[in-house]
């Protein structure tokens, strides 16, 4: 940070995503989602720290890995990516049909395919030669998710892949990247969009603070029993859909975390116990969770 401040955005998280599988990482704007997929492809800023593993099928640790062997086959060909700011990552003088011409190339050895590849992320093909500058959000999105499929890594890294879109095309791009992991590739999905991650997630992780709160199976999240932490409780009641009661307060600024449970100050179950910072136990970090019903 300028200045020198140090933030800590990700810490402690620990899980296991498996081939076939998405989980759906959900959380408040800031609180370490993308941070944390950009550790996962060696693509945070210079002067960042990551600490720890992340191990890929076969056990290559990402963390460790040096920058050569990820540009070289790692990204986009073991792990890709469907970066947030897609049009960020886009090359301004090129139009949509070169670079997936040359994603295609480059991953797969092929020519041509250029509007195949487009069709699966509902990428429309008369606007293939366009520029990026002249793509909509929703297009520049979908040209990044058309992208980020090519390789057809076994691990896709989403942050926010459907932000832009109408509903339909929100519902269309969560059920081909559903196919996608049906056809046996691991996703993770970063998303502010509640109804995308129901639709789409075996498991949903929640993020507060920089830290995870609760890792708990889709249909039991969503559904009964319903969450066990306090805040995923909070965000499930925010949608329009369910009570529509916003969580009162704000998150904490990153380089200012309270001591204790970084939810203690918005929490309707707080107690003196949230003076400490719950441990993770794999489910929930929480001292007033409701024990896990057996189901
Ligand atoms: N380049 C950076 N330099 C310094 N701090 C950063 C940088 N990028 C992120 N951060 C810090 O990391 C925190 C987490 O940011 P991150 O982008 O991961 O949030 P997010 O959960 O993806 O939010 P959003 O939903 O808005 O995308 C931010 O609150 C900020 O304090
Ligand atoms: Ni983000």
């Amino acid at each position: 940070m300028p200045g020198g401040r140090e933030v800590a955005a990700v810490t402690d998280v620990s899980f296991e995503l498996r081939e076939g599988e998405c989980l759906a990482l959900i959380g408040e704007s800031g609180c370490g989602k993308s941070v944390l997929a950009s550790a996962l492809l060696g693509l945070l800023p210079g002067n960042a720290v990551a600490s720890g593993r992340a191990l890929l099928g076969g056990g290559l640790d990402l963390t460790a890995a040096d920058e050569r062997v990820l540009a070289r086959t790692v990204r986009g060909r073991r792990v890709g990516l469907v970066p947030q700011s897609p049009s960020a990552h886009l090359t301004p003088v090129r139009t949509v049909r070169s670079h997936l011409r040359e994603t295609l190339r480059e991953l797969t050895g092929r020519r041509g395919g250029e509007e195949a590849a487009a069709a699966r992320a509902s990428f429309p093909a008369d606007h293939l030669d366009r520029y990026p500058h002249q793509l909509s959000g929703g297009l520049a999105q979908r040209a990044a998710t058309a992208l980020a499929l090519v390789g057809d890594a076994p691990l896709l890294l989403a942050d926010e892949p459907t932000t832009g879109l109408d509903r339909e095309l929100v519902e269309r791009t969560a059920d081909e990247l559903r196919r996608h992991v049906d056809a046996g590739h691991a996703l993770l999905m970063i998303t502010h969009d509640l109804a995308a991650a129901e639709r789409i997630a075996d498991r949903v992780a929640v993020m507060y603070a920089g830290r995870i709160v609760e890792l708990a199976d889709a249909a039991r999240f969503f559904g009964s029993p319903g969450p066990r932490h306090p805040y995923a409780r909070g965000l499930l009641d925010a949608l329009p859909e369910r009570s529509f009661t916003p969580i009162p307060g704000m998150p904490p600024e990153l380089d200012a975390l309270p001591p204790g449970c970084a939810f203690a100050a918005r929490c309707p179950s707080a107690t003196d116990a949230c003076a400490a910072v719950p441990a993770f136990d794999g489910t929930v970090a929480c001292h007033h969770a409701p024990e896990a019903s057996r189901a």
